[in-house]
């Protein structure tokens, strides 16, 4: 069995998961409304925050997704006690007996989520050392740690690369830094802020991420204690401070299960109220979204997402650090393309490998090309980046039912809308993988009226 398939199969008995192939009977709109609960990209972060308290926080709107779940296994095996539930979505983490874990308990962990990279200021904090195990996340380019490992290094960490994971230590304590990354990259910033929060001095970050996420934990390191400015031009100064207490925080909510969701109504001809869901953080993607011919309502405590009729319109997007389009919406939005009279492009200038998922949406009928070295020409907002890829994709095209392996997490939920769209019947496997991110989407997939079973 491949390291793919066994990671989905974890992740679908994480979240429980009859089986980790579903079958869809595809051609019905999807119609109804479902509840969008607080960011996998915040909510994880928040949970590895709660190691710097000396009190307990409690995180609410946390969703059910097996991210979640083993960041909440990593916590556990370092000593902190969580406590609440999955269902009312509000967790406790006790960080009071806080301990080195066990090689085997970081050994089973391995490979399953980005996250455990944010241990490593936390725990340099509390215990003075920590062994970080194999990386896992989506599998779309390299995604190297460079500029982690660095950042952690100029606050006075020694960092080991082993073939097994990161062994960090800090025997002359951390201290404040100068940092300034090539790339805004989201989870290196957390790094910087989760480390700086509690070193001796303070820390200026040059080309930090400014994403939603990053804002709210923010806020949560704030509401702990912590004193930490966003100046103009992507610029964090944090003074270090020596102790910080736990938080309460209603997360962010998902704005990339929101667009997931908008893309399935937009897609399926359907009509989707996504509760929970806010306009200021989706500004670009709503834009973008209107152009296609989708349209909007926004509610008092949500956002509804429809297919007003008529023709959908091709769109050229270039993905793109906030406050751009966000790479993690292109793959579930081209299903919606591949229904536009046209050509549309979309330049993926994020990840180096993102559109692997478009071999099976081919298979379907869908007319995509993909330009590995990307493309150059037209008015670019985004300047060219040399790992850009393209696909163009020319519709409408009808899809009709086949068999497809989820890749990654976007793109297992961009298949699921394929085959939603799609007449007759798709065997989807690996739908493990989607619950990585998207909580309760059998649940929700029912409530909007999809026609599917799980093969068992
Ligand atoms: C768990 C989580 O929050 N995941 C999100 C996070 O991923 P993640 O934090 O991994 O993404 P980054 O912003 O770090 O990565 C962006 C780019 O920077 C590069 N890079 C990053 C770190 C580094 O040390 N060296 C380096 O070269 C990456 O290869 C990539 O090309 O932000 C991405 C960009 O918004 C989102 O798509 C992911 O959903
Ligand atoms: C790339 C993603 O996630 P991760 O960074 O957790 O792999 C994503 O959420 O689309």
């Amino acid at each position: 069995m491949n390291t793919l398939v066994q990671d989905a199969q974890k992740a679908a008995r994480r979240v429980g998961l009859p089986s980790d192939t579903i079958i869809i009977n595809g051609g019905r709109p999807l119609r109804g409304t479902i509840d969008v609960r607080g960011a996998k990209n915040l909510v994880t972060k928040a949970m590895v925050a709660s190691l710097l308290g000396d009190t307990k926080s409690i995180l609410r709107d946390v969703p059910d997704i097996s991210d979640v779940s083993v960041v909440a296994s990593l916590l556990e095996a370092h000593g902190v006690t969580i406590s609440g539930s999955a269902e009312t979505g509000i967790l406790i983490f006790d960080p009071s007996n806080v301990a080195s874990a066990n090689s085997a308990e970081i050994d089973a962990l391995s490979g399953s989520s980005r996250i455990p990279i944010l241990f490593c200021g936390p725990l340099l904090h509390r215990l003075g050392h920590a062994f970080i195990p194999d990386l896992g996340g989506c599998r779309i380019g390299d995604r190297p740690i460079d500029f982690h490992l660095d950042a952690l290094r100029q606050f006075g960490a020694i960092v080991d690369k082993l073939p097994s994971g990161i062994d960090i230590s800090a025997p002359n304590g951390l201290h404040g830094a100068n940092i300034e990354f090539a790339y805004p990259s989201v989870g290196a910033t957390e790094q910087v802020l989760l480390t700086a929060v509690r070193v001796k001095g303070t820390t200026e970050l040059k080309n930090a991420a400014i994403e939603p996420e990053i804002m709210d934990l923010i806020a949560v390191l704030q509401k702990m204690g912590a004193i930490i400015s966003v100046e103009p031009n992507r610029v964090i100064l944090i003074e270090g401070v020596d102790s910080l207490k736990g938080y309460d925080h209603r997360a962010l909510f998902d704005r990339n299960e929101a667009a997931s969701w908008a893309s399935a109504a937009l897609a399926t001809g359907g009509d989707i109220t996504c509760k929970g869901a806010k306009q200021q953080d989706m500004m670009t993607f709503l834009n973008v979204f209107r152009k296609i011919g989708g349209a909007f309502d926004i509610e008092e405590d949500g956002i509804r997402f429809y297919h007003p009729g008529g023709d959908l319109k091709p769109v050229t997007i270039e993905t793109d650090v906030h406050p751009g389009f966000m790479t993690d919406w292109q793959q579930p939005l081209i299903i919606a393309l591949t229904q536009a009279i046209g050509t549309s492009i979309v330049h993926e200038t994020v990840y180096e490998d993102r559109f692997g998922f478009t071999d099976a949406l081919v298979e379907m009928g869908a007319n995509i090309q993909v330009h590995k070295n990307g493309l150059e020409g037209g008015e670019r907002r985004v300047p060219r980046r040399p790992l850009e890829q393209a696909a163009v994709i020319t519709g409408p095209t009808k899809l009709h039912g086949s068999e497809i392996v989820v890749p990654d997490l976007r793109g297992g939920f961009s298949h699921l809308i394929a085959a939603l769209t799609a007449d007759g019947r798709s065997t989807v496997s690996n739908v493990g993988l989607i619950g990585r991110g998207y909580g309760d989407f059998v649940a929700k997939l029912e409530k909007l009226g999809a026609d599917f079973s799980f093969e068992v």
